[in-house]
């Protein structure tokens, strides 16, 4: 594994990083010598179209898989946390058991676990939920708990891979700001995986815009509106069909 300490002005680097699944005949290039700094701080959005590798990125990043060549660093050695689609919560648990887990794994002290619980939860408005189970919740709050859940990690570096793709406009809409707010509270860093260009106008301080597969960085647009952005606001909008543009030509040269 390749993660190893970042440079002081990245947060997250990859350098050359190359990923080939299964071997001989039935090899997947899947990333093709990607080379990305986040700096710390960033908010940084990665589109492309479908399985041109944004996942595999993200899992290499994260340390659930090993590039097959090239170079991850992480500032501080840090295990990012990583938020997916589907919260991924345990169902037999409570709310407040969910977010207690990473504490309870770093082995911090049950007062203080409790106490963290509790503001976490405050955080991400569900200070009323602890004793709920997942199933009792709603889709929008299930990754609410996700994202308590993951900032109990306490790392400043969080991946996130479609977190809001299965929500409503509306939910999606307050957790954007709901996000925006914690990520500039917290100082977190971000590498943000979408489908919804839009999406990555309103969130981002850069769009990466990734080839079809193999994975190359083909264009990078620095998104610098003012924050909170509207999602129906029409530099979000100008930023979102430029962005779209390009990805439409990538696709059609891709013959898909
Ligand atoms: N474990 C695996 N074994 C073989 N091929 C894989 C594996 N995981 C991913 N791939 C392939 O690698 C390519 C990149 O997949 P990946 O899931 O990273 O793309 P993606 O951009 O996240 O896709 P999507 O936008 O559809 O979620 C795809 O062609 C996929 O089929």
């Amino acid at each position: 594994m390749t993660t190893t300490q970042a440079p002081a002005e990245a947060a997250v680097s990859l350098d050359g990083v190359t990923k080939v699944y299964g071997r001989g005949g039935e090899a997947v290039l899947a990333l093709d010598g990607l080379s990305l700094t986040v700096r710390p701080g960033e908010f940084v959005c990665l589109v492309g179209a479908s399985g041109c590798g944004k996942s595999t990125l993200l899992n290499l990043v994260a340390g659930l898989d090993s590039p097959s060549g090239g170079e991850i660093t992480v500032a501080g050695g840090a295990r990012p946390g990583l938020m997916f689609q589907e919260s991924a919560l345990f169902p037999w648990l409570s709310v407040g058991a969910n977010v207690e887990l990473p504490l309870k794994l770093r082995k911090v002290g049950k007062a203080e676990r409790r106490e963290r619980v509790a503001d976490l939860l405050r955080t991400v408005h569900l200070g009323d939920f602890g004793t709920h189970r997942p199933h009792q919740l709603s889709g929008g709050m299930r990754q609410r708990v996700a994202l308590a859940r993951t900032l109990a990690l306490d790392t400043p570096v969080l991946l996130m891979d479609e977190p809001f793709g299965a929500l409503d406009a509306m939910t999606r809409d307050i957790l954007h700001d709901e996000l925006e707010r914690i990520y500039l509270e917290r100082e977190l860093t971000v590498l943000f995986v979408t489908h919804n260009v839009r999406e990555a106008a309103r969130l981002a301080d850069r769009i990466v815009l990734l080839s079809s597969r193999p994975g190359r960085i083909i264009h990078e647009t620095v998104v610098d509106a003012p924050r909170p952005r509207r999602i129906d606001a029409p530099e979000v909008a100008a930023i979102a069909a430029d962005v779209t543009d390009r990805l439409r030509r990538e696709v059609i040269r891709h013959g898909q």
